[in-house]
């Protein structure tokens, strides 16, 4: 698979008028394949095994924020970068998920091909779906290198997306809440 895609890299750099058996191009096919299947690689992975059972049983009821978590995606449309953070909120009933699987499950779908909005989306099910939560919030705040470095060129815009289900969707001082907390005032 990796030797396939080195190809097609092969003539793309070719099709970009360079000579990809020039010294420094010449294992650039190779790079570029494993760096496109390391920035993919979510399609490869599933929401059970990530978890790992990480899911424990616990009384609380209060809102548990996950603040500022790291994103590298690529967009669907471009295949170029966007990076920006992610936040993610929820009301545990009855069980609470391991900390580090709240940044597995935003890697696994960031590392595919994606519009932001989907990937919100994806990221709130997947943990309301894991957790069986009464509530799950999710904020993504990115910068879109399809916009920076090229198109409009815009290099200070930044795209905001959010998902609400159940009790953030229902109850505004809950929504409130998850935004002041977001937000740091
Ligand atoms: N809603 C949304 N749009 C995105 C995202 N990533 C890229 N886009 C947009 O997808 C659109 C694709 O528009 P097209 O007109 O088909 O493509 P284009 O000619 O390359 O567009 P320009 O970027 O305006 O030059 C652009 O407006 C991009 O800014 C995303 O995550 N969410
Ligand atoms: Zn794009």
């Amino acid at each position: 698979m990796t030797e396939e895609l080195a190809n097609h890299y092969r003539e793309i750099i070719a099709g970009l008028g360079e000579d990809p058996s020039r010294e420094g191009l010449r294992d650039t096919p190779k790079r570029a394949a494993k760096a496109m299947q390391f920035l993919t690689h979510g399609y490869s992975q599933t929401l059970e095994e990530l978890v790992n059972g990480a899911v424990f049983a616990s009384e609380t009821d209060e809102m548990v924020l996950v603040k500022d978590i790291e994103l590298y995606s690529m967009c669907e449309h471009h295949m170029l970068p966007f990076i920006g953070k992610c936040h993610i909120a929820y009301l545990p009933k009855g069980k609470v998920l391991g900390l580090s699987k709240f940044a597995r499950i935003v890697d696994m779908y960031a590392r595919r091909l994606q519009i932001q909005e989907n990937l919100t989306r994806q990221i709130a099910e997947a943990v309301q779906q894991v957790t069986q939560a009464s509530g799950v919030a999710v904020v993504i705040e990115a910068k879109h290198m399809c916009m920076m470095m090229r198109g409009v060129e815009k290099q200070n815009s930044s795209m905001t997306s959010s998902v609400m289900l159940g009790g953030f969707r229902e109850n505004q001082p809950t929504r409130q809440e998850f935004l002041m907390l977001v937000n740091g005032h």
